[in-house]
């Protein structure tokens, strides 16, 4: 299975944050070697890490696709730019953020790219959704989101938002 975490907590007049989660997941489903297999609800969820900012919408995806590790990541990053994400503060606010949590059961730790990615067990915004749609599912050190789930630190609020259009129809790109 091949997972992609999606996360947004910037809005505006134009783009609200399930569009832009909408949209990563149109653009994303639109490149020839993607197809979107499983789209998880929305969560409405507590910023984790760094704790002042607003709260952010979050949903993971399980995808297809014959596109190697490295080059799927090439391809989530420059989605991020064409939605017009600029990167300031590490785990600050974001319009956008794509990020590749599983891998089949790749194990790789590169500058550029670690997998599974290596704070999951620490975000309850990644394993409910996870828990969700591939709950049964070894995603890290051969243990299911449901297992991780049962150990994880995180007490922050994870709440049910609502559904994502999957074929991105609600979302424009202006
Ligand atoms: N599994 C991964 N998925 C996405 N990016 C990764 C991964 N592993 C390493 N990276 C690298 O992390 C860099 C920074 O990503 P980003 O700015 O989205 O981090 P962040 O979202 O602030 O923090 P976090 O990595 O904790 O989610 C990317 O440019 C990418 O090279
Ligand atoms: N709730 C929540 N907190 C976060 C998120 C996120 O997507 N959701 N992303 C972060 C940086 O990757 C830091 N903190």
């Amino acid at each position: 299975m091949i997972v992609l975490g999606l996360g947004s907590n910037i809005s505006n007049t134009v783009h609200t944050r399930e569009e832009n989660i909408a949209t990563a997941i149109r653009l994303l489903g639109n490149h020839p070697r993607i197809s979107i297999e499983k789209v998880s609800f929305l969560y409405e969820t507590e910023p984790v890490g760094l704790k002042e900012q607003p709260s952010f919408l979050n949903a993971v995806i399980a995808i297809n696709t014959d596109l190697p590790p490295l080059e799927l990541l090439t391809i989530c990053l420059a989605t991020e730019r064409q939605m017009g994400r600029v990167r300031e503060v590490r785990w600050g606010p974001r319009n956008i953020d794509i990020d590749l949590l599983v891998y089949h059961d790749v194990e790789m730790t590169t500058t550029v790219l670690e997998l599974p990615h290596p704070r999951m067990p620490e975000r309850k915004f990644v394993l409910i959704p996870l828990a969700e749609i591939a709950g049964h599912i070894a995603v890290y050190k051969g243990k299911t989101a449901q297992e991780l789930l049962l150990s994880t630190i995180d007490d922050s609020q994870v709440n049910v938002y609502g559904a994502i259009n999957p074929s991105g129809q609600a979302a424009t790109l202006e």
